[in-house]
C-alpha cells in the first residue's frame, strides 16, 4: 500500500453529541449502527460479501490510535487493513488495531484471521463490549491510494473483553452508498 506518512494527517474524532446536526438520516443510520457491519453488508449484498485483507502486520500505531487505546505514543500493535466488499467492489475500508501486549495477554490471534471477518469473531463472542462510536471525515492520506478521496465518512469504536482492547475503524466508500440508495432510494 502506498500512503503518505501515517502521522501527517490530523483528525478530529467526534461523538454523536458533538456532531453538527446537518448530516442526513441515511449517513447517521450507517455511522451509528451498533450492530455488525459484516452482517448488514452481507444483507445489502444478498450474500455477495467478502473480506479481502490488504495489510496485516506489526507496526507502530498512529497517534490517534495510541490515544484511544491508552498507549504510549509510538506503541507497537497489530494492524489489519481490509476491504469489506459487496459484489466484488470495495464498499468499506476497515482498519483494526490492538497493542501487542493486549493481544498476548488477551489470547486473541488476529494473525490467522485472513479473509474471515473480524466482525463475526467480535459479535459471536458475547464477552466483547462495544464502546461508543466516534466519527470523522477520514484523512485521505490514511487510505489506500485506489480509494483515497476527501470527505469520506469514517467511524471507529473500541471493542473490549477483559482488558483486551481492539480499535476498529471503518470508512464508507462511494460504492456502498450507491448500493444502499439502490435498495432504499
Ligand atoms: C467490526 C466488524 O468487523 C468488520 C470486519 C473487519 C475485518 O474482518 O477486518 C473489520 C472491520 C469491520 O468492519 C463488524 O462486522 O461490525
Amino acid at each position: 500500500m502506498s500512503y503518505e506518512s501515517p502521522q501527517a494527517a490530523a483528525v478530529a474524532w467526534l461523538a454523536y453529541s458533538q456532531l453538527a446536526s446537518d448530516l442526513d438520516q441515511r449517513t447517521l443510520d450507517w455511522l451509528f449502527d451498533e450492530g455488525s457491519l459484516t452482517r448488514r453488508l452481507t444483507r445489502l449484498s444478498h450474500d455477495h460479501f467478502c473480506v479481502t485483507p490488504l495489510f496485516e502486520g506489526w507496526q507502530p500505531l498512529r497517534d490517534d490510535e495510541c490515544l484511544a487505546l491508552n498507549l504510549a505514543p509510538g506503541a507497537q500493535g497489530w494492524v489489519r487493513e481490509v476491504y469489506l466488499r459487496g459484489h466484488d467492489q470495495p464498499w468499506v475500508f476497515a482498519r483494526s488495531v490492538a497493542s501487542r501486549e493486549a493481544l498476548e495477554r488477551g489470547g486473541l490471534d488476529l494473525e490467522t484471521l485472513g479473509s474471515r471477518s473480524l466482525g463475526e469473531l467480535l459479535f459471536c463472542d458475547q464477552a466483547f463490549i462495544r464502546h461508543p462510536i466516534e466519527v470523522c471525515t477520514y484523512p485521505q492520506a490514511w487510505m489506500p491510494t485506489e480509494v483515497a478521496s476527501a470527505n469520506l465518512w469514517g467511524r471507529r469504536s473500541r471493542f473490549e473483553r477483559d482488558g483486551l482492547d481492539l480499535l476498529v475503524a471503518e470508512v464508507f466508500l462511494p460504492a456502498m452508498w450507491q448500493a444502499d440508495k439502490e435498495v432504499s432510494p
